[in-house]
């Protein structure tokens, strides 16, 4: 029998959406099939060994409880004692044996943690997804959240529940034998109460609340990131003195969380617990209604009574696993519900929005030595708007491109083409490797990190020394900047204590660092006086490099050689520079 089958069958038995169950195999594979999971199964078959010896020791020890009892009837000190001695160690080793079953348990929901974390961010970072992720028209909110928090929700929720269920399949086999030779009537009402229960939890209860543990999920998220937003942009909103439009919306966020919690109090704490809890009672009075009349007419003997209550009372706790987990099957649940749109998006082949709209249409990227573009007619990322038709030009290398227009006639995004992030539209693009193409934005990207590790930024080991590094700050006009701020080791919140154009300054002198054969400038010298912007760009024109700018400022056209207009609308001119 195929997977698929089996999904579909386990859907028939359990009355599941079979999609779902397909949606928690998707994921839940994912780390059973990796290069781990040898070590994974390993500690995963110690622990079922534990769990499969307990059940052993547990149906010993309800034994002997029933013959503590009988002996004492019989007032048979010395069975009363060897018993006790006995009873006495079997607790000492289950108690050494489930510390340690406790702790392997939580060292395999690490490993499998860290491996699907690892698994997401390497996805996430691909064909960098984690950019696709903020252009795709699909909803699909805070993947961070899903990545830091789901995962381990899934991870821990597929063990405890794994576990809980196999526990309660043993000591079921264990005792039901035990019960059924003491009393089989009690057998038979235990089972058709512990089935009812299940499925009035599961039918009624069930798809309720792993909708509002969704929703739960998904508000706390979205506060979460509100504050982080407003942290993110705390000078601004000062500026402004936005606090009251802030906080009024933050507390926007805070009240869905409140109401949805709300609800979810309602329908977990009142209606699902107030039910297990009074079908947790009644269990407890069954045995001693059914058995009485054979223990008063001297039929059974009390020891065995006890055996049978005990017995009795771990069945119910055993078939009842369904009904007593419930609350935190749904948070489990809507773990694999978010992880499994994560896992699907991560894998689907990018830019699919646009496709579904205009099939066999995107712009087609070839790896060349020099820059040039054929016939690029470029849309926004859904095909909603178009930005120009039918650009064609060649840049040569050493020399500069500089494009102008107004604002919003698609200057950034024919950047945005160029690497490879927008790929709506139609035409050829020839470009060097992104690996030579440096990008500076318009506004900076400042890493959290050393002011070293900033300006090498985006490489990571360079063997660049700090008389170096001072040369060319010298360069970029930041001549004691390292000396401020205490040498180039000193980890700050870069943008917070460096100017924008101090910033803009800072990525500049990424450009003379890495040195690459291209380099693109979106508006990077913005902010800066027109004295700095100059000595920039005479640096740069100095080099070899290869450069598209984009800017408003009549001086920078002395430092390009050819000027792109995108004018307005859907018209576009070339003019060669002097
Ligand atoms: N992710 C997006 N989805 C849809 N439309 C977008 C997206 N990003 C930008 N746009 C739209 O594309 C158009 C071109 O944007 P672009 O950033 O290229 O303008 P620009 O010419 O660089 O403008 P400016 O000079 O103001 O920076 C704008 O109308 C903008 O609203």
């Amino acid at each position: 029998m195929n997977k698929q089958n089996i999904v579909l069958k386990l859907s028939k038995i359990t009355n599941i959406d079979p999609t779902f169950l397909q949606r928690f195999w998707q994921v839940g594979k994912l780390y059973w099939q990796s290069e781990e999971k040898f070590g994974a199964i390993g500690l995963l078959s110690i622990l079922i060994l534990i769990v499969v010896s307990t059940t052993q020791i547990d149906v010993i020890v309800n034994t002997q409880k029933g013959n503590v009892l009988s002996a004492l009837t019989a007032k048979n000190s010395s069975t009363f004692w060897e018993t006790i001695s006995y009873l006495l160690g079997l607790y000492l080793f289950l108690v050494l044996v489930w510390a340690a079953y406790n702790y392997i348990r939580k060292k395999l929901t690490l490993y499998w943690r860290r491996w699907l974390t690892e698994h997401f961010l390497n996805h996430y970072f691909r064909n960098r997804s984690f950019y696709q992720l903020t252009q795709s028209q699909r909803e699909l909110d805070n993947p961070d959240q899903r990545i830091s928090q789901d995962i381990f929700s899934f991870v821990d929720g597929f063990i405890s529940l794994f576990f809980d269920v196999l526990y309660a399949t043993l000591q079921m086999i264990a005792f039901t034998a035990v019960l059924w030779f003491i009393s089989p009537n009690l057998m038979i009402v235990l089972v058709v109460y512990a089935v009812s229960g299940t499925l009035v939890t599961a039918g009624f209860f069930g798809k309720k609340l792993v909708k509002i543990n969704f929703d739960q999920n998904k508000k706390e998220a979205n506060f979460r990131f509100g504050l982080v937003r407003l942290r993110e942009n705390a000078e601004s909103v000062a500026f402004y003195r936005g606090e009251a439009q802030e906080l009024s919306h933050i507390k926007s966020l805070f009240d869905l969380v409140f109401k949805n919690y709300n609800y979810l109090l309602l329908w977990q704490e009142l209606y699902l617990n107030g039910f297990v809890k009074i079908y947790e009672f009644i269990p407890q009075i069954i045995p001693a209604v059914i058995m009485a009349p054979l223990v008063l007419s001297g039929q059974l003997d009390i020891g065995k009574y006890t055996e049978a209550q005990g017995a009795f009372l771990i069945l119910f706790w055993d078939m009842y696993v369904i009904t007593r987990t419930f609350n935190q099957l749904t948070g489990f649940a809507a773990a694999i519900e978010r992880l499994a749109e994560l896992n699907y998006f991560l894998k689907e082949p990018k830019n699919s929005d646009s496709c579904e709209i205009v099939p066999n249409s995107t712009i087609q990227t070839v790896e060349n030595s020099h820059l040039a573009i054929h016939n690029l007619t470029l849309y926004t990322p859904n095909y909603q708007r178009i930005l120009f038709h039918d650009v064609s030009l060649t840049l040569q290398p050493a020399q500069g491109l500089l494009i102008v227009g107004t604002s919003g006639c698609g200057k950034s995004s024919l950047l945005r083409a160029i690497a490879g992030l927008w790929k709506s539209g139609t035409g050829t693009i020839s470009r060097p490797n992104l690996e030579e193409i440096l990008f500076l934005p318009q506004r900076p990207y400042m890493i959290l990190g050393t002011l070293r590790e900033q300006l090498v930024y985006p490489q990571v080991n360079t063997n660049i020394s700090d008389q170096e590094l001072e040369q060319i700050l010298q360069k970029v006009n930041l001549p004691d900047l390292a000396a401020r701020f205490g040498g180039f080791d000193v980890e700050k919140d870069w943008s917070d204590v460096l100017s924008l154009g101090e910033q803009q300054r800072v990525a500049f002198a990424r450009i003379l660092i890495s040195q690459p054969d291209y380099v693109i400038l979106d508006e990077a010298t913005s902010a800066l006086d027109i004295k700095n912007e100059e000595n920039l760009y005479q640096h740069l024109y100095n080099t070899q490099t290869t450069f598209i700018s984009v800017g408003h400022r009549q001086s920078l056209f002395k430092y390009h050689q050819q000027v792109l207009d995108l004018c307005d609308g859907e018209k576009w001119e070339i003019k060669c520079i002097g």
